[in-house]
């Protein structure tokens, strides 16, 4: 029997991912309708995926969320999949610097039917931070915005947080260069290996790194709080 091509081995990892997105993390009309938004108001295609969506809402599930913060809102896709993981008094407050995709996460927000358990906050999350403080602690924190600060984030996100509290941030594998540290990285690179390397060695987390997919192009690093 002849063995598979590697463009054979492609389509099949393809459709089984596709398969397990199918079955596991459908996308409704209000998913749909926010990554349409975002095309139409001209946002980049840089939200989660279906099945990243469908592991923050299993996150949120098992940490009892009542509380979320998000750091990085683009057109409100994860804020959408957050928001559904939430009880019926449950609060998701998101971040985002950019009024205009603000404006595109409230009304991505109302279409979804989550509008009145999220709210938008706009302005640089390194300054709205320090101002949550009377609103911690939040039990699932995820960090999705500029790279660079990633380091500051997770203070805060600690600082915000409970024991039990989940502390998830995207892009920490980005082919591997985000456990690479060189002479000449960029601000984000080193952003995201300092981020790697703070919540391995933190007494107070348990962390690991979850790839996307076998060719290791992105992930989430996803760290518990375990005391606080
Ligand atoms: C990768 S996108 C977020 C994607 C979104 N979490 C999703 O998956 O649907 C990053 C967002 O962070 C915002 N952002 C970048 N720097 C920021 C900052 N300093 N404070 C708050 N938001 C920021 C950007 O404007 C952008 O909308």
């Amino acid at each position: 029997m002849s063995e598979n091509t590697l463009e054979q081995q492609d389509e099949q990892r393809h459709r089984i991912e596709s398969t397990i997105s199918h079955l596991f993390a459908p996308e409704d009309a209000g998913l749909h309708g926010a990554l349409q938004a975002a095309k139409d108001a001209g946002l980049p295609e840089i939200q989660i995926n279906p099945i990243q969506g469908k592991l923050l809402q299993v996150f949120a599930t098992a940490c009892q969320a009542h509380k979320i913060l998000e750091i990085g809102s683009l057109a409100g896709y994860s804020g959408i999949w957050l928001a559904r993981a939430l009880p019926a008094d449950g609060h998701l407050i998101t971040l985002e610097i950019n009024p205009q995709h603000a404006e595109v996460v409230r009304s991505s927000f109302a279409n979804a039917g989550v509008g009145d358990k999220t709210e938008v906050r706009v302005g640089n999350a390194l300054e709205l931070l320090p101002t949550l403080t009377a609103e911690a602690p939040f039990d699932l924190i995820f960090i999705d915005a500029d790279k660079a600060s990633y380091p500051q984030y997770l203070e805060w996100a600690i600082k915000l947080s409970r024991t039990g509290s989940i502390i998830i941030a995207d892009n920490c594998v980005r082919n591997g260069i985000a456990f690479q540290p060189t002479a000449d990285m960029d601000a984000d690179t080193a952003g995201l290996v300092k981020y790697n390397q703070l919540t391995r060695e933190d007494p107070r987390l348990t962390t690991i790194v979850l790839a996307n997919d076998n060719d290791y192009t992105d992930g989430l690093n996803v760290a518990v709080v375990k005391a606080n």
